[in-house]
C-alpha cells in the first residue's frame, strides 16, 4: 500500500454506532476539511452499520478507511480507499496483536494492497478499547517511545497511533513518540475538543485524530480542530 497519510494532518473517526448531531447529514461531515475519514469504534459494529456510513460518505471526494474492530465487521466496498488494521502492542490479550489478524486471514480474501496496520499504545485505561484488550496502560514517556520504536523498526509499521480515545492525553508521552520515530507517521487520537486542544497536539503529532466531537458537538467544532492542526503544521 501506498502512504498516503504522509501528507495528512486531520483524521475524522467516525462511530458508525453513534448519532450525528441535529440535522447534519454526512454530506456535511465529508465537507469538515478533515483529510481522511476513518470508520470504526469498538463497540456495538455491525456490518450493516459500517455500510450505511460507507454508502453516505462514497460520493465525496475525501478518502475513506474503515478500521474494523475484529474481522467480522470487514465490509468489502470498492469506495473504500483501504484498511487501516489496529495492533495493540500494550494489549494484554495476544488476541489483539496477531490472534485476530491470524483469524482473519483464514475466513477471508484479503485486499493485501489496500491494507496498512496502525500499531496502537492504547493510553486511557477507563476508554472501552483498553478493557476489551486487557492493555497495560501504565506507560511511562520513556515506554511509550521504546513502544514507537519498536514497531518502526522491528515491526515496521507505517503508523504509531498513541489512543487516549475519550481523554485529553499527556503531551509529553506524544512528544516522546514523535522523537523516536523517523518515517512512521504518528497520530494521537483522544479528547481534542477544540481549535486549542488540536494546535498543542498537532505541534508533536503527525494527524490529530478526532472522534468524539463530532457525535457530541458536530461539523463546526470539527472545522475548528482541523485549523488548529493545519496551523500548528503551518508553522
Ligand atoms: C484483524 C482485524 C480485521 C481486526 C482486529 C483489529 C484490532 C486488533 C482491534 C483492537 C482495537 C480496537 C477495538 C480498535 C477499534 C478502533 C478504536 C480504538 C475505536 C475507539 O474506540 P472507543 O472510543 O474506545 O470505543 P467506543 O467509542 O465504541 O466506546
Ligand atoms: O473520540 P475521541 O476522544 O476524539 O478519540 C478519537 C480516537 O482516537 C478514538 O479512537
Ligand atoms: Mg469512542
Amino acid at each position: 500500500m501506498n502512504t498516503p497519510w504522509d501528507d495528512w494532518d486531520h483524521v475524522l473517526k467516525v462511530d458508525p454506532d453513534k448519532d450525528l448531531v441535529g440535522d447534519e447529514t454526512f454530506d456535511d461531515v465529508c465537507q469538515t476539511g478533515t483529510d481522511a475519514i476513518e470508520i470504526g469504534g469498538t463497540l456495538d459494529i455491525t456490518t450493516d452499520k459500517m455500510q450505511r456510513v460507507i454508502d453516505a460518505c462514497s460520493e465525496h471526494d475525501v478518502p475513506l478507511y474503515q478500521e474494523p474492530s475484529n474481522p467480522a465487521v470487514v465490509v468489502e466496498d470498492d469506495a473504500l480507499d483501504g484498511y487501516l488494521i489496529p495492533v495493540v502492542f500494550n494489549a494484554g490479550d495476544v488476541f489483539w496483536i496477531t490472534g485476530a489478524h491470524k483469524e482473519w486471514e483464514r475466513i477471508a480474501d484479503i485486499a493485501w494492497e489496500r491494507t496498512a496496520t496502525e500499531a496502537y499504545i492504547v493510553l486511557n485505561e477507563d476508554a472501552s478499547v483498553a478493557e476489551l484488550t486487557d492493555a497495560d496502560t501504565e506507560q511511562t514517556a520513556e515506554d511509550v517511545a521504546s513502544y514507537a520504536k519498536v514497531a518502526e523498526r522491528l515491526f515496521g509499521q507505517d503508523i504509531v497511533y498513541i489512543e487516549y480515545s475519550g481523554m485529553y492525553g499527556d503531551v509529553d508521552k506524544v512528544e516522546a513518540a514523535h522523537d523516536a520515530l523517523d518515517e512512521t507517521t504518528l497520530f494521537y487520537g483522544g479528547g481534542i475538543r477544540d481549535y486549542d486542544a488540536a494546535y498543542e497536539m498537532g505541534q508533536h503529532a503527525d494527524v490529530v485524530v478526532v472522534g468524539d466531537l463530532l457525535h457530541d458537538e458536530g461539523c463546526d467544532a470539527v472545522r475548528q480542530t482541523v485549523k488548529g492542526v493545519k496551523d500548528a503544521h503551518a508553522e
